[in-house]
């Protein structure tokens, strides 16, 4: 089939490339220049595994192109997939200025029988709002669809070409039909549903997750009073089925450009139906303030922060992507700043997009993990990376001052740190602090 995608950012970019693979012929479309004139050089503007090489050969049997031109792009397809963003506004409402502006570049475009579909993550509504928008633009004929993306950054790729389901909402029958066509190598869990629902699914989905996350964090919170291993306890949890092991591990919350954002979103399509999601508030509640036990936990070990040197390891919201997007770093660093404390901050692959976003005299920008913890009298451990589970924490204690870690997401084990001189301080799990419960937990 031939395809247009609007916007070629995370999601965008990974469909287009993967409607591709999978033999249609694609044309992506971006306002932004700059990523077009990146992806016609050959180059990416996204860290997303296995993502570059796919582009190349797809490029090399001409069934994906990049253009700016958003009405050549039209012109071409049946199928017009839309992968703006939708930010927050100031409120915590989607943003849907972009949306809008795409249904109407769209609308103006059209030169025949068009597919719309969403597959940004909008409001209830949003899709009737779009055929409204076109419909008082163009007098071709038009059907319109939601098909919301569910992939995550870091397994983009993968989780695109083997989703777990896809949602495919239309009261269009001509339409589903296509839609499920074109969908239905990835996956044999295709929910054919209305649009409204469709819209539904996919807040519902991110809001249901980020519960779990809140849920084992406080989960957590009280492992550590009462003594209990938040691991094990998740571990015994995951093994019912009703349960189900994912998304049950204890951190620093949650960031990203989804879970923040539409979680704060379902509150306000709720409240304009008058109804107060209270539990999704508790569950934002307790993510906003989950990412400061880093800092809790510094105090208790350091006392007061002024003047402290600080190493940061991880500063993307989670590992193998360059999204720095309301990563829990962005609020440590600028609590620690607001202390202080001098920042030696590394990350392998999003230091220069966090750069962008925060800078400041009192940090230090470092080239690798080694030369972030150099001198410095702790390490906050942000961000899963998996190099970071590779060092030998006796090798990283001979370059620092002092001896704390704060590991945020709980990437060393017991016994790497009973065998080193660090005062550990994890998430969720015994205190490894004092001696004594290091003596206890190392003689069984
Ligand atoms: N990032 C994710 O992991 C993810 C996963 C599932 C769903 N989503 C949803 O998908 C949508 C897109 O997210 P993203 O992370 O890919 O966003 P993004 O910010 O990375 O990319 C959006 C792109 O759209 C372009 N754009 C905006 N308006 C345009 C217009 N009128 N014409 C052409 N291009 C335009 C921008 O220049 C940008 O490159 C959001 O609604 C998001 O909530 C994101
Ligand atoms: O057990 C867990 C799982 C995740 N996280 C954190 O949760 C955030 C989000 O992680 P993840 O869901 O893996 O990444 P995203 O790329 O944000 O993907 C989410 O948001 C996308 C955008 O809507 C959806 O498409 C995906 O299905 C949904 O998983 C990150 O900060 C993780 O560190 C935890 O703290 N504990």
């Amino acid at each position: 089939m031939k395809l247009t995608m609007i916007g070629t950012g995370y999601v965008g970019l990974v469909s287009g490339v993967c409607f591709a693979e999978l033999g249609n012929e694609v044309i992506c479309v971006d306002a932004a220049a700059h990523k077009i004139d990146m992806l016609n050089a050959g180059e990416v503007p996204i860290y997303e595994p296995g993502l570059k090489e796919l582009i190349a050969s797809n490029r090399a049997k001409e069934q994906l192109s990049f253009t700016t031109d958003l009405n050549e792009a039209v012109g071409y397809a049946d199928i017009i997939f839309i992968a703006v963003g939708t930010p927050s506004l100031p409120n915590g409402e989607a943003n849907l200025s972009y949306i809008e502006q795409a249904a109407a570049d769209i609308a103006r475009a059209m030169n025949g029988h068009k597919i719309i579909v969403t597959k940004s993550t909008v409001p209830v509504g949003t899709n009737e709002m779009i055929r409204d928008l076109i419909s008082r633009n163009t007098s071709h004929s038009f059907a319109v669809a939601s098909v919301p993306e569910f992939l995550r950054e870091g397994t983009a790729v993968q989780d695109t070409l083997a989703p777990d389901r896809v949602v495919i909402g239309t009261e269009d029958g001509e339409t589903l039909r296509t839609l499920v066509e074109l969908h239905k190598r990835l996956t044999h869990h295709i929910i054919t549903t209305d649009i409204r629902s469709a819209e539904m699914i996919k807040y519902a989905s991110n809001a249901f997750l980020a519960t779990k996350i809140s849920f084992i964090n406080e989960i957590a919170n009280i492992c550590e009073k009462v003594g209990a291993d938040v691991t094990r306890v998740a571990e015994g949890m995951g093994y019912d089925r009703r349960i189900g092991s994912a998304f049950l591990k204890a951190g620093i919350g949650y960031g990203g450009s989804c879970f923040p954002k539409d979680t704060e979103a379902l509150i306000q399509i709720a409240g304009h139906v008058d109804y107060e999601f209270k539990l999704l508030k508790s569950v934002v509640e307790v993510n906003n303030d989950q990412r400061f036990n880093v800092i809790r936990k510094l105090k208790e070990a350091l006392g007061p922060l002024e003047g402290r040197n600080i190493a940061v390891w991880g500063l993307a919201f989670k590992p193998d992507t360059d999204d720095v997007r309301d990563a829990p770093a962005m609020d440590i660093i600028q609590s620690l700043l607001a202390q202080g404390a001098h920042v030696r901050a590394y990350d392998p692959i999003a230091q220069a997009n966090f750069r962008r976003e925060l800078d400041h005299p009192s940090i230090t920008w470092a080239e690798d993990a080694w030369e972030a913890a150099q001198d410095s009298e702790a390490v906050c451990l942000l961000t899963e990376w998996s190099e970071f589970r590779l060092v030998d924490l006796n090798e990283l204690a001979a370059v620092m001052k002092d001896h704390v870690l704060i590991d945020g997401r709980n990437v060393f084990g017991p016994e790497q740190v009973l065998l080193s001189p660090f005062r550990y301080y994890s998430v969720g799990r015994p205190d490894l602090t004092h001696l004594e419960q290091r003596i206890a937990v190392r003689n069984g």
